[in-house]
């Protein structure tokens, strides 16, 4: 493998470590929660609240997504997506953003723009900033995101605090990429609504803290699968939890690409993740805030996950190395 390609501004190689940082972060407006962006040794960011919430999702190419499916803008969306559900379901708003990139020489610096572009796009529907990062050589194109969240003096909601009688929510699309993921994975390119969630989500950010305001008992973004994060609640909480399937929505377009494909759609809403959907907890006398959809019961421990009463028959979800 060639360890350097030919000097010039087209590749990652060619503009070199600090040209690519340049280029990552030059003409950027930062909020104002930033008190020390890029160019230091570490950014310097406001903690309102004077705790950090904090978390970490890796995105590496073929794994989580293919540039032949998805455009550079849409991959740095999702990477930076999937990290601002991690804060939202917590009950934390998002503050800021890091951003490692590993990738080949022959990377194009116009793809790495583009990703930095796509990756401002959803930085920016949260109002944070991009305060930092690393860039580094590697085989293939891996991004690994840091983000930093406030809870606005709230407790955070955790995975373990359902209880018995609690009603399961859920708030944001549930099947969407997963349908999407299969209509790419058969070569076609539409339809274009389940192809852009599974090329880039869009989680319900400001549902996470309104769950919390109402008295969500616990929380769990759906990144594998719903039963599958269910099964992390319910295994953290020590409960067990029972989904039925008539209060999930199944909507036409994911029938329609069910029926085209030869799937059963209800299994990609059930078992298919990447959407960023937030399930939820609340006690049962609660008025669910805007957008919450009950779906399920919290029961007593040792009962499991279950739909409709009954284990389910499968995969729950997303697991690497399986
Ligand atoms: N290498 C690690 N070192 C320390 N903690 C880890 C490591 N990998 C995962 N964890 C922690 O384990 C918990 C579960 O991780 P997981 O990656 O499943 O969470 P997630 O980000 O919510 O899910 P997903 O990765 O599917 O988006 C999190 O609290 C995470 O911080
Ligand atoms: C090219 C390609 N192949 C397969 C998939 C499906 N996929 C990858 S990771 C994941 C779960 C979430 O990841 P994580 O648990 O790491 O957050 C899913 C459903 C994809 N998106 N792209
Ligand atoms: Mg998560
Ligand atoms: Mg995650
Ligand atoms: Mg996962």
């Amino acid at each position: 493998m060639a360890d350097r390609t030919t000097p010039g501004g087209d590749t990652v190689a060619g503009i070199g470590e600090f040209g690519l940082i340049g280029a990552m972060t030059e003409g950027r407006a930062q909020p104002s929660t930033t008190l020390l962006g890029p160019g230091d040794d570490a950014a310097v960011v406001a903690a309102p609240d004077g705790r950090v919430v904090a978390t970490t999702d890796v995105l590496v190419q073929n794994v989580h997504f293919r540039f032949g499916w998805s455009s550079p803008a849409h991959v740095g969306r999702k990477a930076v997506a999937v990290n601002l559900a991690d804060i939202a379901a917590m009950g934390a708003v998002p503050t800021s953003v890091l951003v490692g990139l590993a990738c080949p020489p022959d990377t194009e610096t116009s793809v790495v723009t583009q990703l930095v572009d796509g990756m401002w796009e959803e930085a920016a529907r949260a109002r944070v900033g991009i305060v930092g990062g690393d860039v580094v050589r590697a085989e293939e194109l891996v991004l690994s995101i840091t983000a930093l969240g406030d809870l606005g003096g709230r407790p955070p909601v955790t995975r373990s605090g359902a209880r018995p009688g609690d009603v399961v929510a859920v708030c944001g699309r549930l099947g969407w990429a997963a349908a999407g993921l299969a209509v790419l994975g058969r070569g076609f390119r539409s339809p274009v609504g389940v192809v852009n969630a599974q090329r880039s989500p869009e989680p319900p950010y400001a549902a996470g803290p309104a769950a919390a305001i109402a008295g969500a008992t616990a929380m769990i973004d759906v990144s594998d699968g719903l039963l599958a994060d269910l099964g992390h609640l319910a295994l953290a909480s020590g409960v067990g939890i029972d989904v039925q399937t008539d209060r999930l929505t199944l909507d036409q377009k994911l029938v329609d690409v069910g029926t085209a494909l030869g799937a059963d759609p209800m299994r990609w809403v059930l078992t298919g993740g990447e959407d960023h959907a937030l399930a939820a907890t609340f006690p049962s006398y609660t008025d669910l805030p805007e957008g919450w959809t009950r779906i399920g019961t919290v029961l007593l421990p040792d009962t499991g996950v279950t739909v409709d009463g009954r284990p389910y028959d499968g995969e729950t979800g997303w697991e690497h190395w399986r």
